[in-house]
């Protein structure tokens, strides 16, 4: 891969032994998959933040790491809120190991806001062709495809050390020859809300990591678009799907999609299994209720927050967003919370040891319903948000 001078030197060591490591991880990815180049980033959101996910050794490393980023850059959900730990039973052990690793990264000049949604974030605006080193799964779909920025699936390490670089290798979804789709997936009846979490649970099982196009009766919100493609970030490999006349690669006029040769539809029958999951009697009844994965926006606040208003809880309930969303919305945070939910900032469902105690989590999301059982060890049922705010008032019959 090509260098500039700048870059050999800093290769070379020249401006010292953290930004030496940071670009040999790039100058290795940009080998391995062919890049010439490297090229400037708009932003980095690093992933492998939680002391559930990364441990010890994770905060050692990280902890070692000397300079500041060079692009705004954002962490990802944290293992447990940082300000309010204490509500959601995590163990001050944990908490004491938690601090220690956010404090590493803001040593380094890196946003401690921790979220899978940076778009919503002040500062963290992304445009189209926007080139970015972005690693949470949920967070790369909507970029490149509701957003059409550009960025591959980055380790923690990798986005890290694009974020201290400032560039990343031009490689994968960087170069609009990777962008093409190459399966259709056709869906001949209406969608909405959650349906799109178990659409993508299905199609990403079905297609691995190729690039879908869809074909749908209506435009979804984009909301509906971020559980899409969450859902199919896990139970599939999707980094990038297209609709039909709807993202803004699909609209582009200087852009021509060939018609993929894989091509499959799917049945209103197979959406309606992943809701069988709550009626299903195995998984026993939910004694926790979470959404907000992806972090939720102000829309959906307002939404779970009409559906609470008057009403009280009788099972844990937690709605996770970003702790910048929830500041800008305190309205609606007391309105939930006066029904007895929480609102929970800096973390989710999955990357925290908070849910441990539980048995059966009901979720809203396709992503947790496919994550919760593997990084949680307990059951997930799925359900619409209207069915697991009645799950958590205790008005599901
Ligand atoms: C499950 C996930 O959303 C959260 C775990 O992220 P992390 O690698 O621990 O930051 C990771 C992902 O899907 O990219
Ligand atoms: S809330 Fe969901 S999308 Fe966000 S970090 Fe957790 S698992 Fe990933």
């Amino acid at each position: 891969m090509y260098l500039t001078k700048e870059e050999e030197k800093t290769l070379r060591g020249d401006d010292g032994e953290t930004l030496q490591k940071a670009m040999g991880i790039l100058v290795a990815l940009g080998d391995i998959y062919g890049a010439d180049a490297l090229i400037p980033i708009k932003s980095a959101q690093v992933s492998g933040v939680s002391y559930k996910t990364i441990g010890d050794a994770g905060l050692e490393w990280i902890s070692d790491l000397k300079g500041t980023v060079k692009v705004p850059s954002v962490l990802n959900p944290a293992g447990m809120d940082l300000q309010n730990w204490e509500r959601i039973n995590i163990d001050v052990h944990f908490a004491k190991k938690q601090l220690e690793i956010i404090q590493a990264f803001k040593n380094l000049g890196i946003d401690s806001k921790c979220t899978c949604t940076p778009y919503y974030l002040d500062g963290f605006e992304v445009g189209y062709r926007d080139h970015l080193a972005w690693g949470e799964s949920s967070a790369i779909s909507y970029a490149n495809s509701v957003l059409g920025a550009r960025t591959n699936r980055e380790g923690g390490p990798s986005a890290l050390s694009a974020a201290l670089v400032g560039k990343t290798a031009d490689y994968g979804f960087h170069k609009p020859e990777n962008r093409i789709p190459n399966f259709e997936i056709t869906v001949g009846f209406e969608l909405s809300g959650s349906d799109f979490g178990a659409l993508g649970f299905i199609a990403g099982k079905m297609i691995g990591n190729k690039i879908p196009i869809f074909h749908l009766t209506k435009a979804p919100a984009s909301d509906e678009m971020k559980m899409l493609g969450a859902a199919m970030a896990a139970s599939g490999a999707v980094a990038l799907y297209h609709i039909a006349g709807v993202t803004p690669e699909a609209r582009d006029k200087n852009i021509v999609f060939d018609r993929p040769s894989e091509r499959i539809a799917i049945e209103k029958s197979q959406i309606d299994t992943v809701y069988a999951s709550a009626d299903n009697s195995s998984a026993g009844r939910p004694d926790i209720v979470t959404v907000g994965c992806p972090h939720c926006s102000k829309e959906e606040l307002e939404q779970i927050a009409k559906l609470l208003t008057g009403k009280t809880v009788v099972k844990e309930f937690w709605i996770f967003t970003s702790r910048e969303v929830a500041n800008k919305n305190k309205n609606l945070v007391s309105e939930i919370e006066k029904s007895g939910a929480k609102v929970v900032c800096d973390t989710c469902m999955v990357v925290s040891p908070a849910g441990d105690k539980y048995s059966c989590m009901m979720v809203n999301s396709g992503k947790a319903y496919a994550y919760v059982p593997g990084m949680c060890g307990m059951k997930s049922v799925f359900g619409t948000v209207e069915r697991c705010v009645k799950e958590a008032l205790g008005e599901n019959i």
